[in-house]
């Protein structure tokens, strides 16, 4: 189930080995932060970063923003000493999920699943895999039925490695990806999974995030992975309620609580035919925009 009361509008990656960008991390505008072990990390500085994030995480005061630690595959050289050096060295505080890139299928979700049990994760600490491979986007219903057996619990999309992969071009309006940004959605709504959107590489143009942002939003995404807080203000702008949203939400819960309309199930809200189902909505938009403006304040 997701929780709208904590948000997941903008998930910012960075780089595991850049202790200025995580220095900053504790300021920004950002509802999560991705701690990168894996693509935004050269070889040679593996295991400095590796060290570096679990110092990182056991320092503490990042405030509402949610700590997701992405590690190397489990088929490279560094995967497995980044599962293990996580556990051992984060008793006290863990992060909220770990992010496994280039998932392959169900298998691999039950074999990381079961590894972190035995490393000692705790049960809070969740998975969140990558989608970024062909085999993944085709056997994304099978990896997310994972969750209710495995500590499965959200999809990032990586539409540059899918890129990479299949030649699907990566174009404003983003067409070739579009049966990939919809499957994932249903494939993880249908199992109670987080969803967030890939990167928008251009960090200078704010028209093509707001276009992206836009378009992710209204598939259903919880949110977009950034790699610049550049791309934090209209990120967070275009994924919570608007004004508009919240004075028609709040209209629709003030007309079901109306003892005038009892027993109604269906009722005319501004113009639009609404039912108890809306209310129901709308209950998830004011509990997301009360969230961040609580945390605005
Ligand atoms: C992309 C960058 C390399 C750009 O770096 P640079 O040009 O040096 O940035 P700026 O000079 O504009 O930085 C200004 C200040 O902001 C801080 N900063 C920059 N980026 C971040 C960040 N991501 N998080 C926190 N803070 C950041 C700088 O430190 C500057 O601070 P100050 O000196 O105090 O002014 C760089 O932005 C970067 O490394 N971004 C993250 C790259 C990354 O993590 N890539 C991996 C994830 S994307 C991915 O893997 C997608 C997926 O897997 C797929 O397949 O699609
Ligand atoms: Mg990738």
């Amino acid at each position: 189930m997701i929780d709208d009361s904590r948000p997941l509008r903008s998930v910012l990656y960075m780089p595991a080995s850049n202790a200025r960008a995580l220095a900053k991390a504790r300021s920004l505008d950002c509802d999560a932060i991705i701690l990168d072990l894996e693509d935004a990390v050269a070889p040679d500085l593996k295991a400095q970063a590796r060290a570096e994030l679990a110092a990182q995480i056991r320092a503490g005061g990042f405030g509402h923003r949610r700590l997701i630690a992405r590690i190397n595959g489990m088929d490279t050289p560094w995967g497995e000493a980044d599962l293990a050096a996580l556990a051992d060295s984060l008793p006290e505080q863990e992060p909220e999920a770990i992010l496994v890139p280039k998932v392959s299928d169900a298998a691999d979700i039950a074999a990381l699943s079961g590894t972190m049990d035995r490393l000692g994760y705790r049960p809070s600490v969740g998975l969140w895999a990558m989608i970024e491979t062909p085999r993944a986007v085709l056997g994304i219903e099978r990896i997310a039925d994972m969750a209710g057996s495995t500590r499965l619990s959200g999809f990032v999309l990586g539409l540059n490695d899918l890129a990479k992969d299949t030649g699907m071009a990566q174009e404003p309006g983003r067409a070739a990806f579009v049966p990939v940004l919809v499957a994932a959605v249903l494939a993880a709504r249908a199992n109670g999974l987080v969803v967030i959107d890939g990167v928008c590489n251009v960090i200078d143009d704010s028209a093509l995030l707001e276009a992206e942002c836009t378009q992710a939003r209204a598939f259903g995404f919880d949110g977009k992975t950034l790699i610049h807080p550049a791309q934090l203000a209209v990120t967070n702008a275009v994924f919570a309620p608007s004004p508009q949203d919240v004075a028609q939400a709040q209209a629709i819960v003030a007309a079901f609580a109306d003892p005038a309309n009892a027993g109604q199930g269906a009722l005319r809200v501004n113009g639009r035919m609404v039912e108890r189902l809306h209310r129901d909505m709308a209950e998830k938009t004011l509990a997301k925009a009360r969230a961040i403006a609580e945390r605005a304040a």
